[in-house]
């Protein structure tokens, strides 16, 4: 019978992480089970920073961005001993059970729990939707409203000024952000880690856009690709234009999630809660073509933990902008 559950926020916050809380709390709850939430992800878990949470403390979540638990990026976790710190709290509490929303290494804390014996389910939050087991992870869908009306205000300037502006998006390895946007209907040109474009080659999008009278061109770019400043002043000399350059930064994790990743954060929370009861582990659940889906940890991470291109996508962008 399960009495106790853990839950962990780690890795890069994510809007939608509080309504996964605030689901696996309702869920626990109405089960009669105690939910602690750990303080700050892995490191909070070493440092023992547990406290209960109740479904009083989590009504009201749904709509904030962030996370209520706090997150961190835990070195010590990396290590046997922090693990085997991280364990042997949570036996002290008496707890057997865990449930991790983050990224991919998140996921693989995770699966490293599984390994130690606790019982153990992911849920995917990151904005950078690189985990290839699911089509979204949660907070993904938030950021990417983001980026377009924060593309929509630069494009205001860019057409006033006729100027090209650079834009560069997060996402880490993975270029969805950046696909999805010019899919969405913003950005001229892209260049992702997977379609990447050399200088020379954005330059001669740039031209043909400007022969055809577009003067006003946004260049949406993948972080960690380019140096910009680089980028920029190749554009300016090549082109002879004047061109702006707006890293959206930390604009793009924060804020109220919408409606897709709150549901999404529902659905995966109370799924998680379940999955405990019936006494599975070691699974990151996911959803695929509109429905969840359960992955076993140990196969998802051997498997690939890159996001393969989305083939589609490109195929479409490529035939449209
Ligand atoms: N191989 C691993 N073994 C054990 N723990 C890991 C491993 N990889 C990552 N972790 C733990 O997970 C934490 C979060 O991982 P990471 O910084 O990669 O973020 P993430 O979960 O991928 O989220 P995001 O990419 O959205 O920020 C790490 O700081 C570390 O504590
Ligand atoms: O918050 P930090 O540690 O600077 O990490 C930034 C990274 O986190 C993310 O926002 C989420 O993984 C990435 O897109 C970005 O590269
Ligand atoms: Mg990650």
């Amino acid at each position: 019978m399960l009495h106790k559950v853990a839950v962990i926020t780690s890795g890069g916050d994510s809007p939608g992480m509080n309504a996964a809380i605030r689901a696996i709390v309702k869920a626990a709850n109405y089960h009669d089970i105690e939910v602690y939430g750990v303080e700050g992800g892995y490191q909070g878990l070493i440092e023992d920073k547990l406290s209960i949470i109740r479904t009083p403390d989590v009504e009201t979540i749904a709509n904030k961005g962030g996370t209520i638990l706090k997150t961190s990026r835990s070195l010590a976790f990396m290590d046997d001993s922090g693990r085997k710190q991280a364990v042997e709290v949570l036996r002290n509490y008496g707890i057997a059970d865990v449930i991790v929303i983050g990224g991919e290494g998140s996921l693989q804390g995770a699966q490293k729990l599984h390994e130690l014996g606790i019982r153990v389910i992911g849920i995917p939050g990151t904005i950078d939707n690189d985990l290839d087991y699911t089509d979204y992870s949660i907070g993904f869908d938030t950021t990417l409203n983001t980026v377009l009306s924060s593309i929509g205000r630069i494009k205001d300037t860019g057409l006033s000024h006729n100027k090209t502006t650079i834009v560069e998006v997060m996402g880490r390895h993975c270029g969805d952000l950046a696909l999805f946007t010019a899919v969405a209907g913003e950005g001229d040109i892209i260049s992702t880690p997977e379609l990447k474009l050399s200088f020379e080659q954005i330059c001669e999008k740039l031209q043909d856009k400007i022969s055809k009278g577009r003067n006003d061109n946004i260049i949406v770019v993948t972080e960690r690709m380019y140096d910009l400043d680089e980028l920029q002043r190749f554009i300016e000399e090549e082109m002879n234009i004047e061109v702006r350059t707006t890293v959206l930064g930390f604009i793009q994790r924060g804020g109220e999630p919408s409606a897709f990743d709150r549901i999404l954060a529902n659905k995966m929370g109370v799924k998680a809660v379940n999955m405990l009861m019936e006494g599975q582990s070691g699974y990151a659940i996911g959803i695929k073509a509109n429905q969840l889906i359960e992955k076993d940890l140990r196969t998802m991470l051997d498997e690939k933990t890159d996001k393969q291109p989305n083939y589609d996508l490109l195929d479409m962008l490529l035939h449209t902008i």
